[in-house]
């Protein structure tokens, strides 16, 4: 059940802020995946501790892997013999229940995977039946679905695949970072509806190049990995750029500046896609080395937007269009409702709740903005809802946001981090 209620706070004017964002929960998790197929000890610096990353820590340490902590901020990963019997808790983390089980199929000893009462219902199928075409042992209780066992057997032959990844692409990033230590590598091809979050592949495949794996990109939706052994990784985790939406978004609907520092001039992180939705909405967008500076009206611009590309973005960008000049169009999206919760019927229904005008599309959302009054801003323990809750709280006074703690998932000091900066506190220096 919810745990609590949380009274968004409202801003008092312009927002002038600087927020120091917590490591990628995307980059953390491949990071610690390859770590633990690697040769030697890998150093992962800064990286993210949420729910979603301890939950993959505890699944390699499950498997066999040596993980610890190092001068307050650091993780040290020893790989080990990778066996079971093992009983792997996936939470509600699409990272550990599609990237977890092709590590699983080179353990030796059998491998329980179960998660939380909604990660039952996500979307696993296409990556348990490559599982088994690439030859993993996996015994599901007759819905291809979290619960499941795979009898690891210290060895995963490989080969090609075809898989229909239009639901998710964890299922090609999945398959690809454990496949460098699969006998023959693997093929992966995708066939169907379009895939989504392609820059998660792409995040995918510079990982494993980091760490020395030949990966062949080269053919449109088509990914070819070598068999190789994993080089150790030394390497910086880039702040979570997605986590960043809400407070870059909180200076455009108060007219005021909000810099985010270290933001990466390069990266394959989705995230990276906010400086041109916000610029497109007529926020004023800087970013150079020393970070991303964004600055508002206080009325930004309905969008036409596919966010496919980068669609765990959805929430806020919908968030930010309820509070824009004139209405907007989110494309792109079905695969939403398989995340967290029905993301497109959460946010119709929660937008709605607060008096915006919600459309819910097959594949998006129309929204036309209407004046907003308070209201319980229900989360379906979707930490992204909690932050969509918060920016239209920020604004509009009588928002009660449910379930704050819910932000555990990828940022758990969500609500400290968002009071202070709408207190105007200044970060401690990092
Ligand atoms: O590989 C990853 O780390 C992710 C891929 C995307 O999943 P989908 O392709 O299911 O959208 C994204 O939405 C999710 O937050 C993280
Ligand atoms: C979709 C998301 O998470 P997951 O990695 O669990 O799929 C998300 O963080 O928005």
């Amino acid at each position: 059940m919810p745990s609590a209620e949380w009274a968004a706070p409202v801003a008092e004017g312009p927002i002038d802020a600087t927020v120091v964002l917590p490591g990628s929960k995307s980059l953390t998790n491949r990071y610690l995946v390859l770590a633990a197929l690697g040769r030697d000890v890998s150093r992962l610096r800064r990286p993210l501790r949420s729910r979603d990353t301890r939950l993959m820590v505890g699944a390699l340490q499950a498997l066999g892997v040596d993980i610890t902590e190092v001068d307050g901020t650091d993780w040290l990963i020893t790989p080990g013999d990778l066996t079971g019997p093992a009983s792997i808790d996936c939470g509600l983390a699409g990272n550990v229940m599609r990237f977890v089980p092709p590590l699983a199929g080179l353990a030796l000893g059998e491998v329980h995977f179960d998660g939380d009462a909604h990660a039952r219902r996500r979307p696993m199928a296409p990556i348990l039946t490559a599982l088994r075409a690439v030859g993993v042992s996996v015994e599901d209780t007759g819905s291809p679905a979290l619960p499941f066992t795979i009898a690891g057997r210290g060895a995963v032959p490989g080969g090609t695949v075809t898989i229909d990844a239009s639901t998710s692409s964890q299922f090609v990033s999945g398959l690809l970072l454990s496949a460098a230590r699969y006998e023959r590598g693997i093929t992966v091809r995708h066939a169907g509806q379009q895939v989504p979050s392609l820059p998660h592949i792409e995040m995918t495949v510079e990982a494993l190049r980091d760490a020395g794996v030949d990966v062949d990109d080269s053919q449109s939706l088509t990914w070819r990995v070598e068999p190789s052994e994993v080089n150790a990784l030394d390497v910086t985790v880039e702040p979570d750029l997605s986590n960043a939406a809400q407070f870059l978004a909180a200076a455009v609907v108060t007219g005021g500046r909000v810099h985010v520092p270290g933001w990466p001039v390069r990266t394959t992180q989705a995230g990276d896609a906010l400086r041109d939705i916000l610029d497109e909405m007529g926020a004023t967008v800087h970013l150079d080395r020393a970070g991303l500076t964004v600055s508002g009206s206080g009325r930004p611009s309905g969008i036409d937007v596919d966010l496919h590309d980068a669609s765990e973005l959805t929430p806020v960008v919908a968030a930010l269009c309820a509070l824009a000049d004139g209405p907007s169009l989110i494309r792109g999206v079905a695969h939403i409702r398989g995340h967290e919760t029905d993301r497109l019927a959460a946010l119709r229904t929660e937008l709605t709740g607060l008096g915006a005008g919600v459309e819910e599309l097959s594949d998006g959302l129309r929204i036309t903005p209407r004046p907003l009054h308070g209201g319980t801003f229900h989360t379906y323990a979707d930490h992204r809802m909690v932050m969509a809750g918060a920016l239209v709280g920020l604004v509009t006074p009588g928002v009660v946001v449910e379930d704050p703690d819910t932000v555990g998932k990828t940022m758990p000091d969500f609500v400290q981090l968002w009071s202070a900066m709408v207190a105007g506190e200044r970060p401690a220096p990092a």
